[in-house]
């Protein structure tokens, strides 16, 4: 059967719905759609509009080579936006990410606001047209202005240096500095000039996490989280307070043994849902739980205690009786309604997809979210709140057919805990014609294989005969917290041994072919890929890509390493790096990394590549030949984002499993010059 998997054009040009927002009234739904652009290499995003009641077809909203995001929707009805597209009203303007502003009446966008950083999202209140850009701004900058000239000054020096004061540095694949974080206030959205920008919090000094801030329903409070540093390269998460009126800086909610992020505001304006993550050490894993802050001063109170989930907050019910949220639950996350009298939670969606984005309708009556699952990549769906019945809308593309099936498999842990997984398994696949797979190992590690992703599908490979096992073993969500603990601080343990549990089943089958098994991993799940290489030789190959292979530098060397040095000390990271066994490791590895990934700093992918080399029990010859392979991207980070290159990605994976698992050779790309 040919599907979209089959060709990795066909695949790459599947269209990626994300985010979804729902105006005032409940009648609009807008979504964002990423498709290629004309050359193929960048992905652009176009706001979709989606019918609530189903019954008309998804539409268009916006068009342009520049892309649109950040949709928002203003109580009045008209819908924000950023874009870098050009003001027809200017010929001669720069382009660089402004705020856009489509009618409800219908017509043309207009230009709102445009600044010379650019910016980053909108947040805009649900009962008044109160508008806060999230942006950058020089840190010494006095004001727009001054931001702007100081902006250019820089740009028309070719400067590009930073200097520091404190830490952290880097971020995913972005340097810091010394541009920080700023929460921008829209003046007089209605007026009839143009709007000026009012920096809330100018002193905060890079503190802010715009990613996490809501605004009050009344549009008078902002809520966000204020990274404050500590001693030792550490910082904590604080939760503060911004009244838009008198610009004061309130602190809610801060000690040194949690986290604290902002949920939504009850309809009242007297509650805020909040995330407390509890502060890692050696002895404590991470707990994530629920509390209701009244904003009168009263105490938090905890939500949900006795659910052994994390529940994430999403919206109220109109009324205030209820939070709904989605948690990780057994290879899913559900939505759920939490009452905020009893904490009682009540399940709503009783289907295995992964929930987001979820908006309720002002009658309380019905929600909107987005789902994925790994039968389907992310779509919007209404779901009936009092029955959890779920439809699909009419969205901007149809479910891509599938080469094969999907099945939930369940082994046991060494301590008898239930290790459970995915199986994609390719058409055809039966005991008279067993297939080859391949053991698929996620990343985090606190996380679970329960939504689609488009930068490891299994499907994709399932397209080329593989079975593909997704794994969630120790220090794996959706659980309970026991399944998180049992891994914490010992990465070879559990956590390998329930990966093996998984592939001891996965080879009994008589639909698997045993000989042909090989091993999969990023991120995390790279460091665990690497772990295996140099704990067993049952693999006839091994993908790592991004992947951590010598703690000791990688703890000091990666964008977050206070996170890390809360779990380990340093005598543990030596105890659970892979690199002590470069010796043992006589498996093929095809080691994948991006230049510009500050996560898993490119240095473990080089020194890694080096050990294969010179120290592995499959070193290179006097010719430098080896059956190792290192497939370096010198302009992508953690993740391979451009399709030219996700496809490169693909089919050299492809090959290397080909010659090493079925002992075939595969032509590689052109592109690649060899
Ligand atoms: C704040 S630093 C660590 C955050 C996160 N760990 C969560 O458990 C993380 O980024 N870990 C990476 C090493 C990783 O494995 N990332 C995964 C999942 O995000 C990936 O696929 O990139």
């Amino acid at each position: 059967m040919t599907t979209p998997f089959s060709s990795l054009e066909d695949f790459v040009a599947l269209p990626r719905l994300s985010g979804l927002v729902l105006n005032r009234e409940g009648t609009r739904l807008v979504t964002s759609v990423a498709t290629l652009d004309p050359k193929k290499t960048a992905y652009q995003s176009a706001l979709w509009e989606i019918d609530p009641s189903g019954a008309e077809p998804a539409r268009r909203l916006t068009r342009s080579s520049a892309g649109e995001s950040g949709a928002a929707f203003l109580a009045g009805g008209d819908l924000l936006f950023t874009s870098a597209r050009p003001d027809p009203e200017d010929a001669d303007g720069e382009k660089r990410p402004s705020l856009w502003r489509l009618p409800a009446t219908g017509g043309e966008a207009s230009l709102l606001v445009t600044r010379e950083g650019g910016m980053s999202g909108v947040l805009t209140a649900a009962e008044a047209d109160v508008v806060v850009l999230t942006a950058d701004a020089l840190a010494g900058s006095t004001g727009e202005e001054d931001d702007a000239e100081r902006r250019k000054a820089r740009k028309d020096s070719g400067v590009a240096a930073i200097l520091h004061a404190g830490y952290p540095v880097r971020y995913w694949d972005a340097d810091l500095g010394p541009d920080e974080p700023r929460y921008l206030a829209v003046t007089d959205v209605d007026g009839d000039g143009r709007p000026t920008l009012d920096d809330l919090v100018p002193s905060a000094r890079g503190g802010l996490r715009n990613a996490h801030a809501v605004l009050s329903p009344d549009g008078r409070l902002l809520f966000s989280s204020l990274t404050v540093p500590e001693e030792l390269g550490s910082q904590r998460s604080v939760l503060v307070r911004v009244d838009l009126a008198t610009r004061e800086l309130s602190v809610l909610l801060d000690d040194r043994e949690n986290d604290y992020t902002p949920g939504p505001v009850s309809p009242d304006g007297r509650y805020l849902a909040v995330t407390r993550d509890r502060r890692t050490t050696a002895e404590l894993a991470p707990q994530s739980s629920l509390l209701l802050l009244p904003l009168d001063g009263g105490e938090p109170r905890q939500l949900a205690a006795d659910w052994d989930r994390w529940p994430s907050p999403e919206a109220w019910l109109p009324d205030g009786s209820s939070l709904v949220a989605t948690a990780d639950d057994d290879g899913g996350a559900p939505v759920v309604v939490i009452d905020v009298a009893t904490g009682a939670v009540r399940r709503v969606t009783e289907d295995t997809a992964a929930y987001s984005d979820v908006r309720v309708s002002p009658d309380g009556r019905t929600a909107y979210a987005v789902r994925s699952s790994y039968l389907f990549p992310a779509e919007v769906v209404r779901i009936d709140l009092a029955t959890g019945a779920t439809d699909r809308l009419q969205n901007p593309a149809e479910r891509p057919e599938l080469p094969g099936t999907l099945e939930r498999v369940e082994s046991v842990g060494q301590d008898g805990q239930a290790v459970k997984s995915w199986l994609v398994l390719p058409e055809g696949a039966s005991a008279d014609a067993p297939v080859p797979a391949l053991l698929w190992i996620h990343g985090g590690p606190i996380g679970s294989w329960n939504a689609w992703t488009w930068r490891w599908s299994p499907w994709v490979m399932a397209a080329r005969g593989y079975a593909v096992l997704l794994p969630d073993p120790a220090l794996s969500t959706g659980y309970g917290q026991h399944m998180v603990d049992r891994g914490w601080g010992s990465w070879g343990a559990a956590p390998y041994t329930d990966l093996m549990a998984a592939t001891d089943d996965l080879v009994a089958r008589d639909d698997i072919d045993g000989t042909r098994v090989a091993a999969m991993g990023g991120s995390f799940g790279g460091y665990m890929a690497n772990w295996v290489a140099g704990h067993t030789a049952r693999f006839a190959a091994i993908v790592t890509h991004a992947s951590l292979w010598a703690l000791d530098q990688f703890g000091g060397t990666t964008d977050a390493a206070y996170y890390w040095a809360r779990e380990m000390t340093p005598e543990a990271m030596l105890e659970n790096s892979p690199h002590s066994h470069i010796g043992s490791i006589d498996t093929p590895m095809l080691v994948i990394h991006g230049d510009k990934d500050y996560r898993v700093p490119i240095g473990e992918g080089l020194r890694l590549w080096y050990d294969l080399l010179s120290a592995s029990k499959l070193p290179a010859n006097e010719h430098g030949v080896t059956p190792h392979r290192f497939l370096y991207f010198p302009d992508e980070n953690h993740w391979i984002l451009k399709p030219q290159h996700a496809k490169i990605w693909y089919s050299v994976v492809e090959a290397f499993l080909a010659s090493n698992v079925l002992g075939e050779e595969r032509e590689l790309p052109r592109e690649l010059g060899l």
